[in-house]
């Protein structure tokens, strides 16, 4: 069997095209969609997303500004921005680049975020309302995950997903929005014993732990759904996925690559998440 490609890139596009269109009916409205971005440090990796997150409201008609500050800032300077944001009405999406320096308490951050502006969804109020199947603003690669797999027309009810990894970002809420969606979840990490016996257990195995190639095609059940979270740059600077997708796209039915996978399809929802969040406050 050799898999189909989910080229996130692709859904992603067409779903620009409609947020675009959803922009202009919002801006006859007199509604302007807002996002401000903070970077904290000069982390390379975090600064190309916040481009592409920058160039992405650009094209869509969002009006996006960032607020860069430097590796030193204090928990409490940051607390500050975030304050002021909260306040600031031209202001409807607020995202704060992870991961922070390691004298910034990423928590008490998130927790510092208004709710209705938390456009990341990372906000253990957001986090509940997921938890308790209630809408909710839910983390971008998670959504974006969720729509690659229904634009594709695979089944989710009663399917086995198998999610390695568990992050607050990706892992746990994938799982959660895959249990919403009335699938059967497991969720693997560092410490599960006999890790292959059980992703190849899975129908749709969802994978998001850095660590480049993990998954190779002994791991996953013919027919499987793969899909690969990894952003892992190599030292000779490529760009690899957490799955060995040469040897995987072989045994899977269904498989997203990296780049254009998974990335775009995060970028996109956030898009999403602004525009819902502009709708919600300016009702
Ligand atoms: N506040 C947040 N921080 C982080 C998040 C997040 O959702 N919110 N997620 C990740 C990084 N991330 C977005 O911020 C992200 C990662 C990768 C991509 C992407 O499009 N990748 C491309 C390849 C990139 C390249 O060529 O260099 C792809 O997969 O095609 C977008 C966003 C951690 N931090």
């Amino acid at each position: 069997m050799t898999a189909e490609i989910i080229y996130g890139s692709k859904i992603a596009e067409e779903i620009r095209e409609k947020l675009k269109a959803d922009v202009k009916e919002l801006e006859k409205k007199n509604i302007h969609p807002g996002l401000t971005v903070v970077i904290v440090g000069d982390n390379p990796a975090s600064k190309s997303y916040v481009k592409f997150k920058q160039r992405a409201c650009e094209k869509a008609g969002i009006r996006s500004s960032v607020i860069e500050l430097p590796e030193e800032t204090t928990q409490g300077q940051l607390l500050q921005h975030v304050n002021q944001l909260n306040e600031d009405s031209s202001v409807h999406g607020i995202l704060v680049q992870l991961p922070l320096p390691a004298q910034i308490d990423e928590k008490v951050i998130i927790e510092s975020i208004a709710p209705e502006k938390d456009v990341d969804g990372f906000h253990p109020y957001n986090i509940g309302r997921l938890q308790t199947n209630q809408d909710a603003f839910v983390p971008c690669t998670p959504l974006g995950i969720l729509e690659m797999i229904k634009k594709s027309n695979i089944p989710i009810k009663g399917k086995h997903v198998v999610v390695v990894g568990r992050s607050n970002i990706v892992g746990k809420p994938v799982g959660q929005l895959f249990l919403n969606e009335n699938a059967t979840v497991t969720y693997c990490h560092s410490a599960t014993e006999n890790l292959v016996h059980i992703t190849r257990q899975a129908d749709i195995l969802i994978v998001a732990v850095g660590k480049a190639k993990m998954i190779g095609k002994d791991a996953v059940k013919e027919g499987a759904v793969v899909v690969d979270v990894g952003n892992n740059y190599l030292s000779d600077g490529s760009l690899a996925g957490d799955v060995d997708f040469e040897s995987v796209k072989e045994t899977a039915s269904y498989i997203t690559p990296v780049p254009k996978g998974v990335g775009p399809m995060t970028i996109t929802m956030l898009l999403q998440n602004t525009l819902k969040a502009a709708k919600q406050i300016s009702s």
